[in-house]
């Protein structure tokens, strides 16, 4: 099958950044780093992007990848003590690490676009991950301008969010023209996913990001709304909109930018994953005004504006309905 390599290569470098994640959430080792945009980081974030472009470095020594974080903050003198916490959690997985070591892994993440290349959000989600909330580790393989694979570990999603008390750890795995996997992480029961075709009428809902900085949600709302969705969206932190999206629990998943922020633009690392995850378990993705992403032209989809992530079947109808608000 095409793809395998990479595809058990990302999957196991996957699993051990869930499992550094999960190690410094259990040792209360949580706590915000803001970097220079303000936004936060956390030791957690830092030693996972060492640990996944590690095991890139190691497989496929030429391909370049993008990542969110780099080691700028953590050379700073006043950052020995979390580089050394973060080279301890690292060496549980990989022994024998240095700190030196660590801060190189992690600036392998500041390659380019173009060509073949991987892109890495360590932790989407941050603000989720420091709430104890939901975030994603996701992975993604570009090739020709295309998302060919992306591997998204969702620590604490519930495999069904019907029985919020059951069983928690989700990976998603999809391939170009393979379709979705659902693994769950503790028993490694793993099933197809294909709730993305037509909306299940009893989960005919939207759901939104929880920070309401990252979306417009009365515009959110409001096109929710005109396609007979009820009021209220399910909030979710992460990428993990992608796959609840993609396992039939809601039908849609807009991110609308406020007027007040015309210039942001998506990162490809907060979509590429989720994105090839939504529309190989059957669903839609684009911009809001229609647009494929464009995740091969530059780390920031310049071209883009905002997202609309659904089943297909209503994808016609939210984007008209998107159109006539906007
Ligand atoms: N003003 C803004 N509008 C939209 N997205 C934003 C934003 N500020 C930050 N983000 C992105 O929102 C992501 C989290 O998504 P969500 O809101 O769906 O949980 C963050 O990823 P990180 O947590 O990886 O930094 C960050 O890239
Ligand atoms: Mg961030
Ligand atoms: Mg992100
Ligand atoms: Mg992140």
């Amino acid at each position: 099958m095409a793809y395998e390599l990479e595809k058990q290569v990302a999957i196991a470098s996957v699993i051990g950044a869930i499992k550094l994640c999960t190690q410094i959430q259990n040792d209360c080792l949580v706590a915000a780093i803001e970097k220079p945009d303000f936004s936060p980081v956390t030791i957690a974030d830092l030693g996972a992007q060492a640990i996944i472009c590690q095991a890139i470095a190691a497989d496929f020594p030429q391909d370049a990848v993008v990542g969110e974080e780099d080691a700028k903050l953590l050379r700073q003198p006043h950052m020995s003590e979390q580089l050394e916490q973060i080279a301890s959690y690292v060496r549980v997985h990989i022994p024998e690490t240095s700190a030196e070591t660590v801060l190189e892994w992690i600036d392998r993440g500041n390659g380019q676009v173009g060509g073949r290349f991987w892109t890495l959000d360590p932790i989407d989600g941050t603000k989720g991950f420091l709430r104890g909330d939901q975030y994603a580790i996701a992975l993604a393989l570009i090739e020709d301008g295309e998302v060919k694979l992306g591997v998204m570990g969702c620590p604490a999603l519930p495999l069904d969010l019907n029985q919020p008390q059951g069983e928690r750890g989700v990976l998603f795995v999809a391939v170009r023209g393979q379709g979705t996997t659902q693994i769950a992480l503790k028993s490694g029961v793993s099933q197809p996913i294909l709730g993305a075709r037509t909306a299940n009428k009893h989960n005919f809902r939207s759901t939104e990001s929880v920070e309401s900085r990252h979306g417009n949600l009365p515009l959110q709302r409001a096109i929710a709304q005109a396609v007979g969705m009820a009021p209220e969206p399910l909030s979710i932190d992460s990428m993990a909109k992608y796959a609840v999206v993609a396992r039939g629990e809601a039908a849609l998943y807009l991110r609308l930018p406020w007027a007040e922020y015309p210039d942001y633009r998506e990162n490809i690392w907060d979509h590429a994953a989720g994105a090839i995850v939504l529309e190989e378990a059957g669903g839609r993705v684009s911009d809001m005004y229609g647009k494929p992403l464009e995740f091969a032209a530059n780390a920031k989809m310049l071209n883009n504006r905002g997202i609309i992530a659904s089943s297909s079947d209503i994808y016609d109808a939210v984007l008209d309905a998107l159109q006539e608000k906007v």
